[in-house]
């Protein structure tokens, strides 16, 4: 399929840079997260509180599923723990040309710090748990993707400028 597909870690953007190439490139978006809080009737951390996480992975994996069976030519942004399943790493391919958002954890910190809406970042030392999680998902990230653009100190215009640049790059 022709899906675009974002993915990297929480807070590197995926959520809005998706919004802004979906108005740019005037193609549909759909967020993994939004999805399944639509389906589900409840937020993330409500479904990470209730059920846990393991529960929350496949309602991610049934989300993809159901992606493969949608439109084509949509932008998809997904949750920063979706490619940690190989089976859903296998699903996105299938679905589209796979973008890895990469961002270091000093940046991830400044935007997350003060964020509720993160479950796996409401412990006592989330500065720590970033480090981790980052160092432990970053080869993973980086195998599922057919890019990867690094977005630290970039704005929206310039990241979105390197996508469409990368994406006609590879097209030929
Ligand atoms: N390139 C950027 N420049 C400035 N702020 C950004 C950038 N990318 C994301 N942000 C901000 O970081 C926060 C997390 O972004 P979000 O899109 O939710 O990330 P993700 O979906 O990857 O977790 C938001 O407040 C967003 O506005
Ligand atoms: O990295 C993760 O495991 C998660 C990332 C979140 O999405 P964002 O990456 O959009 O923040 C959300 O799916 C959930 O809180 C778990
Ligand atoms: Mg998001």
């Amino acid at each position: 399929m022709n899906n675009i597909i974002l993915i990297g870690f929480m807070g590197c953007g995926k959520t809005s840079v998706g919004i802004r190439l979906s108005y740019l490139l005037k193609q549909a978006m759909t967020d993994t997260d939004r999805m399944i809080e639509k389906l589900s009737s409840m937020t993330v951390s409500e479904i990470f509180d209730k059920y846990g996480e393991e529960e929350f992975r496949s309602l991610e994996t049934d989300c993809l599923r159901k992606l493969l069976q949608e439109p084509d030519n949509q932008i998809i942004s997904v949750g920063g723990g979706l490619p940690m399943r190989s089976e859903n790493r296998e699903l996105l391919k299938q679905l589209g040309k796979v973008v890895y958002l990469r961002v270091t954890a000093p940046t991830v910190c400044e935007r997350l710090s003060e964020d509720m809406s993160r479950p796996l970042l409401q412990g006592s030392n989330p500065e720590e748990k970033i480090r981790e999680l980052l160092e432990k998902r970053s080869p993973i990230y980086e195998s599922a993707a057919d890019m990867v653009i690094d977005v630290d100190g970039k704005d929206f215009d310039e990241i979105l400028d390197e996508i469409v640049k990368k994406m006609e790059e590879i097209k030929e």
